[in-house]
């Protein structure tokens, strides 16, 4: 089944995740065969640090396959990836060729974590690789004078190319990550009153743990056609809004609040039982019908009625929001400006 990418974040996981399995399978090829024929040969030791590499690359390819963030294990290969390319370079392989795959392996390394962590990679690197090279270390391949210079080079302008490149598709990736969380908030949020609209409960919901005993009240604002008929709809408008900052300063940041309908919200109080999330939109109900509205010099009040109910699972929450509603109902019946939990 094709997996459905929904974000920026996923898919730069995802492409760090293809990455890692792209090496580890190019990498068994090249590290299992010259792991092999050095240990037939006279490279003993190269073939063993070789064939623990391939060890090592692939149970960190079956890992990266089966976790969502991959950012951690990717630094953890690229600093396998920094050995690997210093060992090749000391050990100078089979007759000084070990210097040509430092360079795929530390083009990876740096693909791997990115142009900030690769920054870092790539001081380390090229100062290091320069030292061993130039210094005439006794346990350093001699390599011909005419190429340490080359191969120093070569390594300098490769990684400086990879990390400007690396450094564009960052910025066009923050770019885009940034205009794809606002596009996400304006989808999940309601328009006239800033608090969640149906999608952005829907989305919300599923993140948030259902913990024990958790309450939903619906809100619905009284006569509200009747206040849009006799002051207008743009008065109908601030009502509502006002409405939506009296709940949102009443309830916890973690509790939800939604747009659930017209003049109707929703809301989720989490953690809490029925008999004090009563009160509490008690509490709601008497500060907005306090709150005195002008109109034209005239002086109104608003009221809303509300139905609850509460539920300890994600499954009750269709039979609970059902029987908030019937309340409600049976609210509006007995009169408004009135709170039903029972
Ligand atoms: N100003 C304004 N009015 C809205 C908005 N959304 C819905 N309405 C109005 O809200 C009114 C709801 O009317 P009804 O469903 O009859 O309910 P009500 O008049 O509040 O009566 P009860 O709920 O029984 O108290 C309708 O006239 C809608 O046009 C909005 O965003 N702004």
């Amino acid at each position: 089944m094709v997996k459905v990418l929904n974000s920026p974040e996923q898919i730069e996981n995802h492409r760090k995740r293809l990455l890692i399995i792209t090496f580890a399978v190019l990498g068994s090829v090249f590290l299992s065969s010259f792991g092999i024929l050095s240990l037939l040969g006279d490279h003993f030791y190269l073939g063993v640090v070789l064939l623990f590499f391939l060890v090592t690359v692939i149970a960190i390819a079956v890992k990266a396959k089966n976790i969502e963030h991959v950012q951690r294990i990717s630094i953890f290969l690229s600093t396998i990836l920094f050995s690997l390319a210093i060992y090749l370079l000391v050990n100078g392989g089979n007759q000084g060729t070990g210097a040509y795959w430092t360079y795929p392996i530390v083009m990876l390394m740096i693909l791997l974590v990115g142009p900030k962590v690769g920054l870092a990679f790539t001081l380390a690197y090229s100062v290091l690789s320069a030292v061993l090279i130039f210094g005439n270390f006794e346990f350093v391949y001699n390599y011909p004078e005419v190429h340490k210079v080359r191969i120093s080079a070569a390594t300098v302008s490769l990684l400086v190319l990879i990390i400007a490149s690396e450094w564009i598709r960052f910025s066009s990736y923050s770019a885009i990550s940034a205009i794809s969380k606002a596009h996400q908030n304006l989808a999940n949020t309601d328009a006239l009153t800033k608090v969640l609209n149906r999608h952005g409960l829907q989305h919300a919901l599923p993140r948030k743990a259902f913990k024990q005993n958790t309450v939903i009240a619906l809100i619905d604002a009284d006569s509200f056609k009747s206040l849009n008929d006799n002051y207008g709809h743009d008065f109908g408008d601030q009502v509502l809004i006002t409405l939506a900052n009296i709940i949102r300063q009443n309830v916890k940041g973690a509790d939800l609040i939604a747009r659930w309908g017209g003049e109707e919200f929703l809301l989720i109080l989490f953690d809490t039982h029925l008999h004090d999330a009563e009160a509490l939109v008690e509490k709601i109900k008497y500060k907005f019908s306090s709150f005195t509205f002008i109109h034209k010099g005239e002086k109104i009040n608003c009221t809303f009625s509300a139905g609850m109910s509460n539920f300890e699972s994600a499954e009750e929450f269709e039979q609970s929001l059902k029987k908030a509603d019937e309340r409600l109902y049976k609210a509006k019946e007995a009169g408004r400006n009135i709170v039903l939990a029972t």
